[in-house]
């Protein structure tokens, strides 16, 4: 077998075009969606993909501010600036590009945040949403990764749904979405005992580790979909969790890194700053 490589790029693509016409749409109504990013510390990563973002919010017609603060602002510092982008009327979005220094507390920052305008879905309000199944912000990785299956028809139901990793950020909201559109899910991390007897089981495999080609193809079993959101960098290249080489003749589907998942995560983003300001506008 041969696997189907899932074109994230591609995909993402067709998603930024369809969110350009509504934010022309939202335009002829005089709204103008804003996104406030703020970031703390000189990480290149994620200079990087906060650069992405700038980006990406600038070719749709998103009005977009960035924040560069050093690393050694003070949490008090950040709540004000947050506190200020919560009464902001051009800002629709607000997001705080994580890891923060680890004098600054993570949870009383992403509490800070208005939970009206939290687009990446990681208040605690938005976080108890998503597992009541109630109408909230999605985080953007997870919900990109239910996209990209939607879009290669991959059937969720019923499935079982692994899970290699239990982040905040992915693997714990990915399984509440996963649970939503009914898969059996698992959970497995760094202390599961035997992971490949659970990993051999998945209709569906989704790696979120951050360790270098981790899964290997004996770990998966014939015709599963791979999804990898591992980003491992090598001598300044990008390299997922999952051995793509190898898995990619077991799977019948695979995402790449990158140009995977990755691209997924940015334009949910978009999707959840549009959606934020027609909240907020309306
Ligand atoms: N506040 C947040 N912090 C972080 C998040 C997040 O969703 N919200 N996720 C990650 C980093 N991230 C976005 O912030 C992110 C990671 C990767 C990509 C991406 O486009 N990857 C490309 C390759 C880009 C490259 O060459 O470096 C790909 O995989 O094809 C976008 C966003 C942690 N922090
Ligand atoms: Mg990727």
């Amino acid at each position: 077998m041969t696997a189907t490589v899932i074109d994230g790029k591609k995909i993402a693509h067709a998603l930024r075009e369809r969110l350009k016409q509504e934010v022309a749409e939202l335009a002829a109504h005089h709204v103008q969606p804003g996104l406030a990013v703020i970031l703390v510390g000189e990480d290149p990563a994620s200079h990087s993909y906060v650069r992405g973002k700038e980006k990406a919010c600038e070719s749709l017609g998103i009005y977009s501010k960035v924040y560069r603060l050093p690393a050694s602002v003070s949490e008090a510092e950040l709540l004000h600036t947050i506190h200020e982008l919560n009464e902001s009327s051009l800002i629709h979005g607000i997001l705080v590009q994580l890891p923060l220094p680890s004098h600054i507390s993570e949870s009383s920052i992403l509490l800070a945040i208005s939970p009206d305008k939290d687009v990446d879905g990681f208040h605690l309000m938005n976080v108890g949403k998503l597992q009541t199944g109630l109408p909230t912000f999605l985080p953007c990785t997870p919900h990109g990764v239910i996209q990209l299956l939607q879009y290669e028809n991959i059937p969720i139901e019923g499935k079982h749904a692994v899970i290699v990793g239990r982040s905040n950020i992915v693997g714990k909201p990915l399984a509440a979405l996963l649970l939503q559109h009914n898969a059996t899910v698992t959970i497995c991390h760094s202390k599961t005992v035997h992971l490949k007897n659970f990993t051999k089981q998945a209709d569906i495999l989704i790696a979120a580790v951050g360790k270098l080609r981790m899964i290997t193809a004996d770990m998966v079993k014939s015709g599963a979909a791979v999804i990898d959101v591992g980003i491992n960098r090598v001598n300044g290249r990008l390299v997922g969790d999952v051995d793509f080489e190898e898995v990619r003749h077991v799977a019948s589907a695979i995402t790449p890194v990158p140009g995977g998942v990755g691209p997924m995560t940015i334009a949910m983003l978009l999707y959840n700053t549009v959606e934020a300001a027609k909240r907020l506008e309306s």
